[in-house]
């Protein structure tokens, strides 16, 4: 670094030379992402393009060796747009996911698959799982859990009816803003639209700022965006990608009671993916209704010490009160040490289904 420049003029002349070299490099990288779309279909007619195993290697590998200045993210977000680009170039991948467009689960999808991939928004959960089975796109995203509101009961309830399997999951902070249009009268609001998992993450900040004010719930932070368009009294709460697609201003930015909420979203597919070093797989299981169920259930991944980080009980579709869990743990189904806790658990299980084993959220 000792004959970089010290002038403006000799600085910007530094950068030109280095964008053309990054150019490029990112050139030769397409070239090579190519020939592995010819390499891979010469073998399989059928080939997947997306590896959700390799895209999560590349990633870990770019944070690792990063030392900066850029922080690691930022540095891997970059590279996630490369890979992005690639892969388009093998063959475009389009994603389903829970809409309208400027929901978080449109954010989710593009920080995941990247801005080259084409979303296509769906009305419902349900819609998402119906896309991607009747194979009209090739995956689809849908919430799973929040941080402070807990599991999105819908996206497990559609696992029970249907045929997909988890290719990844992506974590997203949400922020959410107070957002009002051009027209508002900030002094005079007296309702606010927004989700009701929005009004429940940002409830203490509401009843401190707007005891008064009405809360109507609607379908998306999307649509509370949209109406906030045309009402002087009315204001939305959402996030940045919904306040950027209807123009909207920011009255009180990250309102969200606790700092750190986040939604983990999945990714859905119809493939398996190979072990990446660093996976997750989930489960569903129906116990047969007897006293230990629960503990019948759990001891295997105990000897075997797996780390569970996930365990929820939804009604089961056939019975009353019978009840299924959906279980999340450390570690691939490939993996020995899995594959026998796998074994044991169908023993034990009335039924047993692997939702899948896929990467652990990278970014
Ligand atoms: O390694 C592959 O299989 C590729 O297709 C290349 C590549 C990449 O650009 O690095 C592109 C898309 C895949 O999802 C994974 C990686």
């Amino acid at each position: 670094m000792s004959d970089t420049p010290k002038d403006l003029e000799g600085l910007r002349q530094r950068i030109d030379q280095l964008d053309s070299d990054i150019m490029r490099l990112i050139s030769e990288r397409a070239e090579c992402a190519r020939s592995v779309a010819e390499t891979k279909t010469k073998d399989d007619p059928q080939a997947v393009f997306y590896r959700p195993e390799r895209e999560a290697q590349v990633l870990r590998r770019i944070m690792e060796l990063n030392d900066g200045p850029l922080d690691s993210e930022e540095m891997a977000r970059l590279f996630r747009e490369i890979m992005s680009a690639c892969l388009a170039l093998e063959q475009p991948v389009k994603v389903a996911y829970l809409g309208p467009e400027g929901t978080f689960t449109q954010q989710a999808a593009l920080k995941h698959f990247g801005e080259s991939a084409i979303s296509l928004p769906m009305a419902a959960i349900d819609e998402v799982f119906r896309e991607v089975e009747a194979g009209a796109v090739n995956y689809g995203v849908v919430p799973v859990e929040n941080s402070t509101e807990g599991v999105i009961n819908h996206t497990l309830d559609s696992f029970m009816d249907s045929s997909m399997r988890i290719c990844g999951e992506v974590v997203l902070r949400i922020h959410h803003h107070l957002l009002v249009s051009d027209n508002t009268r900030r002094d005079k609001v007296s309702r606010i639209y927004s989700h009701p998992q929005s009004f429940a993450q940002c409830r203490k900040w509401l009843d401190a700022h707007y005891p008064q004010a009405e809360r109507v719930p609607v379908s998306s932070n999307a649509e509370a965006a949209r109406l906030v368009k045309t009402e002087w009294h009315s204001a939305a709460i959402a996030g940045d990608m919904a306040a950027k697609l209807y123009g909207l201003t920011r009255v009180a930015e990250k309102i969200e009671d606790r700092p750190d909420n986040s939604t983990r979203f999945l990714i859905i597919g119809n493939q398996d993916v190979p072990m990446s070093g660093d996976d997750k797989t989930s489960i569903v299981v129906a116990m047969r209704n007897q006293p230990g169920a629960l503990h019948d259930l759990l001891e295997p991944f105990h000897r075997h010490q797996i780390d569970l980080t996930r365990l929820e009980t939804r009604p089961s579709r056939s019975g009353v009160w019978n009840y299924v869990f959906f279980i999340d743990f450390r570690g691939h189904r490939d993996e020995p040490r899995v594959a026998a806790v796998l074994e044991e658990v169908q023993v034990r299980a009335a039924e047993l289904k692997v939702l899948g084993s896929f990467p652990m959220g990278v970014l």
